[in-house]
């Protein structure tokens, strides 16, 4: 039986428990999206026959693959907050390779830029060649660009190798305020590059700057920027207005040549937004390296370093004005639920039922107790009709008695419930209270979970800082009305594209339970029942029943 799922699950013993030739395109240069077949089928992540694409059979595997791959083309920042670092950090967020060749490269870190040591360009077109001849890039993405011969460098290169697409972020003032490439440049900027540019995503000053120190101090300003800016050649212009004074919404605008998009996120309060432009223009990168048309790419990026800055607000590094953000998350959950929430903890997932514990005449108490007896690793209170007082007084009683066997208790859809009883943590729905806010609701300190059936929302919780997701219902059941189903399928496609452990729910029972934790991801780390334990005359004896069935399928297994 294929069971890395338990296989991996020490909680039980806890408890009792290579090249290729660069696809050149028919297409006229610069402009680089293709519809071409080649690129179609890259785009759906198909390779193509060897005589299709044009490679020799020497040495390749025809079925692979193929990567989303971005270069960048930037400084590299000593302090990792920006250039070169932040671009490598948001393209591996972002799951999309990231080549790099460097322009410059500059002594920094949060106070301002100490030193720059431009690369000399014959090195620069060396690296270019090294990358794009070999490794099918698909998007570059352009950064510190310190010099014209630089630029032509870098024109020259892409005449010769041709991709898809073209993000030009024009770095020319650092977040601090340094000047970081030669005024002289200007010129080439608005006459070369940005005519090979998808996109160019110039903030307020790099707008204005380019236009010759334009005022930009409105939305309309932006607007009329992005217009002027998309008549000097690229595809589409988004000025992003993150130091518009006065604006209580960050807005970017976005203009293709026929529409405008005034995109709009909440400000976040923080100190640590050094590396955002970089980042926003990698995530772009990166979204059209994995197909995105370029609309969506923006907005996803632009949701992406929102949600890094809000995570990375309360970050102390550097004594400077300007602190890097945490591309990752991690840095401010490292001590997540203390950092003792392994998933392990999901083996057995135990969910009240207050309509049960009725027919039962059961109180809640005697419930939980039971269910930890029986040998369940985790405790949810689903308690849909429950007054807050009373809830809240449950909660406390159950807390009492799970605290002894350390067995995590979680509240059901109620954070203020959770807050108010000093439960382990919530768990939370798609309409319920987003997980974002959950956290920072809770702190980094409490378990969250997630309800997911795509894996879309998948992602979203583990970029919402959850700890787990439940997935489900596997089957059909009576518990939870209307609730649509995933089967196996489902929850095997959920769980391989989840960074986060998985518990499956609805319908589980002992007849089923080996069969759904056999499925074999190793991140399916449990299951979650309702009434195959509280709707039954012996709590302790059904999870007694349910848990030595696990505990011997993965003794077997192992
Ligand atoms: C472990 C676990 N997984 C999923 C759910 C369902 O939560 P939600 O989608 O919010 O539905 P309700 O339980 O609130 O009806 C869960 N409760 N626990
Ligand atoms: C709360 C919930 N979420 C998805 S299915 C479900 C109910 C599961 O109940 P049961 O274990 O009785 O099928
Ligand atoms: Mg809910």
């Amino acid at each position: 039986m294929a069971c890395s799922g338990l296989l991996s699950n020490s909680f039980i013993a806890n408890k009792c428990f290579r090249p290729r030739r660069h696809h050149k395109l028919a297409v006229p240069y610069p402009r680089s999206f293709s519809s071409s077949r080649v690129h179609l089928a890259q785009n759906l992540g198909i390779s193509m026959s060897m005589e299709e694409n044009g490679a020799t059979k020497q040495g390749l595997d025809v079925s692979r693959k193929k990567l989303p791959h971005v270069l960048t083309v930037a400084g590299s920042d000593s302090g990792a907050g920006a250039g070169i670092q932040a671009d490598l950090k948001a393209c591996a967020a972002r799951g999309v390779y990231c080549s790099t060749v460097i322009t410059a490269v500059t002594a920094q870190n949060t106070v301002g830029v100490q030193g720059v040591n431009i690369v000399p360009d014959e090195f620069v077109a060396q690296q270019l060649k090294s990358v794009l001849s070999d490794m099918e890039v698909d998007v570059v993405k352009t950064g510190m660009l310190p010099s014209i011969e630089i630029v032509k460098v870098l024109q020259q290169s892409l005449k010769e190798f041709p991709v898809r697409a073209v993000v030009v972020d024009p770095v020319m003032i650092s977040t601090s305020g340094d000047v970081l490439a030669d005024p002289s440049i200007l010129a080439r900027f608005r006459e070369e590059l940005l005519m090979m540019a998808d996109i160019v995503t110039p903030n307020l000053k790099e707008a204005s700057t380019l236009l010759g120190g334009m005022r930009l101090e409105t939305v309309d300003d932006m607007r009329r920027a992005a217009k002027i800016l998309h008549s000097m050649g690229p595809r589409s212009v988004l000025v992003k207005g993150g130091d518009l004074p006065e604006s209580f919404d960050a807005v970017d605008v976005f203009f293709d040549g026929e529409e405008y998009h005034e995109l709009h996120s909440p400000r976040v309060k923080t100190r640590n937004t050094h590396g955002t432009g970089c980042t926003l223009a990698s995530c772009i990168a990166a979204e059209l390296a994995k197909g995105s048309s370029m609309l969506s790419a923006v907005k996803l990026a632009k949701r992406y370093v929102e949600t890094a800055l809000e995570y990375s607000k309360d970050i102390i590094l550097g004594n400077g004005a300007q602190g890097p953000f945490d591309h990752f998350l991690r840095l401010k959950h490292n001590t997540s639920t203390g950092g003792t929430f392994s998933g392990n903890e999901l083996f057995l997932y135990a969910v009240t039922d207050s309509g049960m514990n009725e027919k039962w005449e059961r109180p809640m108490e005697v419930a939980v107790k039971e269910a930890i007896k029986g040998g369940a690793t985790i405790i949810q209170l689903r308690e849909k009709d429950a007054e807050t007082r009373k809830f809240i007084e449950t909660a406390k009683a159950c807390l009492k008695i799970c605290r002894p066997y350390k067995v995590p208790l979680l509240i059901n859809d109620r954070i203020d419930v959770a807050l108010a009883s000093d439960a382990d943590g919530v768990h939370v729905g798609q309409s319920d209270m987003p997980a974002r806010v959950a956290r920072s609701l809770l702190g980094p300190d409490k378990v969250i979970g997630v309800s997911c059936k795509t894996v879309e929302q998948a992602h979203q919780a583990w970029l919402d800082g959850a700890d787990y997701i439940g997935c489900g219902g596997v089957y059909p059941t009576s518990t939870k009305a209307n609730n649509s189903t995933v089967g196996l399928d489902g929850l095997k496609t959920i769980c391989l594209a989840s960074k986060l452990p998985v518990v499956a729910i609805g319908g589980i029972n002992a007849s089923n339970a080996i069969t759904v934790l056999g499925i074999g991801p190793p991140n399916l780390k449990g299951v979650a029942v309702v009434s195959t334990v509280f709707d039954r005359s012996s709590v302790v004896g059904e999870t007694r029943k349910l848990h030595s069935m696990l505990t011997e399928a993965v003794l077997k297994a192992n």
